[in-house]
């Protein structure tokens, strides 16, 4: 027999082979979307370093973290919370890299259909004495800095918001770990701290542990090549990939043939060299607006200034089209529109923004939508983004994905006071 945490069981005795462990996590909830895509990229090489140290008797998967909800997704008559992966991901992708479950999958691998028991749960947390005079890496076990996130109840559990499903998970342990550090750092902890409880009268728990905020710990080799191999299995969901490509040729001339954008389905299989790709006939924009236009006042243009930047660009490249991402409402682009009809004659109808009607939008979700805005973005002929924007830094992995020339992608919007040709966005070259 052989069960669910992969142990062959005779009827008086487990024996481990390799035993399965889950992994979870999750991220500050104030976190966009693009922000949470780089925390799994930390995490993913967490897991990739963990198996490879334990392949002979572990096998960690990772249970993805329910998307949701998130402050930047505004459709609220929507689903915004405990959405899967494979909404806005390829499941099958992922898992090129490191094994991977959604979470409702774990969920049922309780033989209770109403709870589940997480053995340990752990908030990680800055020291509070702050990073001291020289960089070093540690973790301790200390008080919580902040208002425990997991309170105890009476049947002596641990309860907290764990995605939105309060009452069908618990944790057995508690505790705030402050970390310093590189995310790999929790492979060691992990190995030397944690034992797993064997003679269990909780048969709901499974061999688990999750660290919630875990963007407190660094990339363990930002760039490098595990960064990328984990990236580039964040392949998009079909669906999504297939709106944005109809869009891309039904308004913007943009094929896969002719911007030589061709994907092999086994990201494995694929690499391209710089100067590959050309792109669609198309500026492809990233302007980011509403809580931007607050918190990073000096790099974000205003509309007329962002309007001046594209004629310059659209002149520049000798191209007549532009596609915008954007977070903000159509009222804002039709101002931006008007200045660059000013500025350029750059008429209204050259400047795209991929609006999809409600029916598709309900399918999609906020989180869809913005995928289609990246993914035609980074299938433009040159694309900027916006000033230290995630949003911007996952479509200029996907240009290096598709093997653009480098000065075509690390562009961004420059402030008012900036000038036209600002400083460029630091360059992340892709690495095989
Ligand atoms: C102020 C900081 O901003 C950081 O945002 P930043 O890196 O731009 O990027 P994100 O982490 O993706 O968060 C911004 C969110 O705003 C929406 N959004 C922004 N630009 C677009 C766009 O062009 N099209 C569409 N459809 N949606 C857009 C989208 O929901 C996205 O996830 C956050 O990660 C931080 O948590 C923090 O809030």
């Amino acid at each position: 027999l052989i069960d669910k945490n992969n142990e062959q069981c005779t009827k008086d005795s487990c024996s481990s082979l390799t035993s399965t462990y889950y992994f979870l996590y999750d991220v500050n909830h104030g976190e966009g979307f693009n922000l949470r895509r780089d925390v799994y990229i930390r995490i993913a090489n967490l897991i990739h370093t963990l198996r490879e140290r334990t392949s002979l008797e572990s096998n960690w998967i990772l249970v993805l973290p329910p998307w949701g909800p998130l402050y930047h997704w505004f459709t609220y008559n929507l689903p915004r919370s405990q959405l899967k992966w494979s909404n806005f991901f390829d499941i099958t992708s992922l898992s090129r890299f490191i094994p991977v479950i959604e979470f409702e999958d774990f969920l049922h691998l309780s033989t209770s259909t109403s709870m589940i028991t997480i053995p340990y749960v752990y908030t990680l947390q800055h020291f509070s004495e702050g990073w001291g005079e020289h960089f070093e890496e540690k973790l301790e076990i200390r008080k919580c800095n902040e208002e425990a996130m997991y309170k105890k109840r009476n049947d002596n559990y641990y309860y907290g918001w764990f995605f939105g499903y309060e009452d069908r998970v618990r944790a057995k342990q508690f505790q705030c770990l402050s970390a310093q550090g590189f995310i790999t750092i929790l492979v060691d902890y992990l190995l030397k701290n944690i034992t797993w409880p064997q003679d269990t009268d909780d048969k709901y728990l499974i061999k688990s542990i999750m660290f919630d905020r875990a963007e407190t710990l660094l990339h363990v080799d930002y760039g490098g090549y595990n960064y990328w191999r984990a990236r580039r299995s964040m392949r998009y969901a079909t669906r999504l990939i297939d709106l944005g490509n109809r869009f891309r040729a039904d308004y913007l001339n943009s094929t896969d043939v002719h911007d030589r954008t061709i994907l092999i389905d086994d990201w494995t299989k694929m690499k391209r060299h710089h100067g590959q790709a050309i792109g669609g006939p198309y500026l492809g924009i990233h302007l980011r607006r509403l809580d931007y236009v607050k918190a990073r006042p000096g790099h974000v243009p205003s509309l007329e200034h962002a309007a001046r930047q594209i004629c310059y660009h659209l002149n520049r490249l000798n191209l007549s089209l532009v596609f915008i991402a954007t977070d903000t409402d159509e009222n804002e682009i039709n101002i931006l529109r008007q200045h660059a009809y000013q500025i350029c004659k750059i008429s209204i109808n050259q400047i795209y923004t991929y609006r999809p009607n409600e029916t598709i939008l309900e399918k999609i979700l906020d989180g869809g939508k913005a995928i289609v805005d990246q993914w035609i973005c980074a299938h433009a002929r040159y694309f900027i983004g916006s000033y230290e924007s995630t949003f911007s830094f996952r479509i200029q992995e996907d240009r290096e994905i598709f093997g653009f020339e480098k000065d075509t992608t690390f562009n961004r919007l420059c402030g008012d006071n900036e000038g036209i040709s600002c400083e460029k966005s630091t360059i992340w070259s892709i690495v095989y």
